[in-house]
């Protein structure tokens, strides 16, 4: 496929034949490996091999498919590096093993469920989104879709969130206020690890719900409140000494999160810790990588979402009563700002 053979000869030839036109076929195949993933996922394919390993007629058998889709399935998450397959058998890879079956340290398949329900039907109109705006926003979701969304970007952000709660950045802190805090996942990391931290999460009240049964799951009912309420337009609750902001700051415009950190401010006392997540940006907004192409999913999904620079940060922050204290790497390409109420 990557045969310059396969490719317009003529005047282009001589091009052709110096330049690759790998890094583009390559690329523009990216949207079959993504779908497939997706679906393999969502066909129990990892799951059906997370006790045992199969050959074709095992794994038709366990997940339901004819031994044809199985086929098709199970070698193309091989070339995927999903499954390893050693003559007839299949088993999971390492990665899948542990993120797609349910069953390993960590689960991720929520967040491909996500992917499948709002990203991927959202990237079909990319162009015409940044054109003219996105054509839906991801906001008064229904109840089904809405839990999808937040247990999506739970799954997604469960590294980070681990990884917060095992730094010291909220040592000595009593009271957190988690705005936009969704099933309140990093609250409850948080609040395990530091038995004096009580936390608020404030969350739109579609959402007030999803993250009450969280929490309760947890049995941290008694450690983590929720408040419902649109942060846009009420004031945040007070009584805090602390507060986080975790992947909000890229669904709002500059203006938005100018005023919400002036907010958030008002909310507290001087000498209050204020903690940003993100993807925080290079000044040329295109490291690291994977934070540009996020772009893209908040142009399809959000009017004014977008991904800023840590210096675009840093001016927010002064410009609000926050002085800045540290910015530290997290997990991936997520980084955290640290301020302080002046
Ligand atoms: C990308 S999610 C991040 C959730 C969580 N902080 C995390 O990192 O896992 C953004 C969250 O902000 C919430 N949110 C968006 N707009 C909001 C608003 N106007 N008022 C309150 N919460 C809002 C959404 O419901 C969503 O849960």
């Amino acid at each position: 496929m990557t045969s310059v053979e396969n490719h317009p000869t003529g005047s282009a030839a001589a091009t052709a034949e110096i330049v690759s036109p790998a890094p583009i076929l390559d690329l523009v195949s990216g949207f079959r490996a993504a779908k497939f993933l997706m679906a393999a996922s969502e066909l129990g394919l990892f799951e059906a091999l997370a006790d045992a390993p199969a050959d074709l007629d095992a794994l038709a058998a366990r997940t339901g498919l004819t031994r044809r889709a199985a086929r098709i399935c199970a070698d193309a998450m091989v070339s995927l590096g999903m499954l390893v397959r050693e003559g007839d058998t299949y088993r999971n890879s390492e990665a899948a093993a542990a993120y797609l079956t349910g069953t390993g340290p960590g689960d991720l398949r929520p967040f491909l469920r996500f992917s499948d329900r709002f990203s991927y039907p959202a990237w079909t109109d990319l162009a015409e989104a940044l054109r003219s705006g996105p054509k839906a926003q991801i906001t008064g979701l229904d109840p089904e879709s809405q839990k999808i969304f937040s247990e999506g970007v739970e799954a997604l952000n469960a590294g980070p969130a681990e990884a917060l709660a095992a730094t010291d950045r909220f040592a000595g802190r009593r009271r957190l206020l988690d705005i936009g805090g969704g099933t309140g996942s990093w609250s409850i990391a948080l609040v395990r690890a530091q038995p004096e931290l009580a936390a608020t999460v404030f969350e739109l009240p579609q959402v007030v719900g999803i993250a009450e049964q969280r929490i309760a799951e947890q049995g941290l009912s008694d450690r983590i409140g929720v408040v419902g309420g649109d942060l846009l337009a009420v004031e945040l609750p007070t009584g805090h000494d602390s507060a986080l902001l975790a992947n909000v700051i890229h669904c709002f415009s500059p203006e938005e999160n100018q005023a919400l950190l002036a907010k958030a401010r008002r909310a507290v006392e001087p000498g209050a810790r204020l903690l940003l997540v993100d993807h925080w940006m290079d000044p040329t907004h295109t490291d690291p990588p994977i934070a540009a192409l996020m772009a893209g999913e908040y142009a399809v999904n959000i009017e004014h979402g977008d991904v800023y620079s840590l210096d675009e940060g840093r001016d927010w922050l002064a410009a609000t009563g926050w002085r800045f204290v540290a910015h530290d790497g997290l997990s991936g390409a997520k980084s955290l700002i640290v301020a302080e109420a002046v």
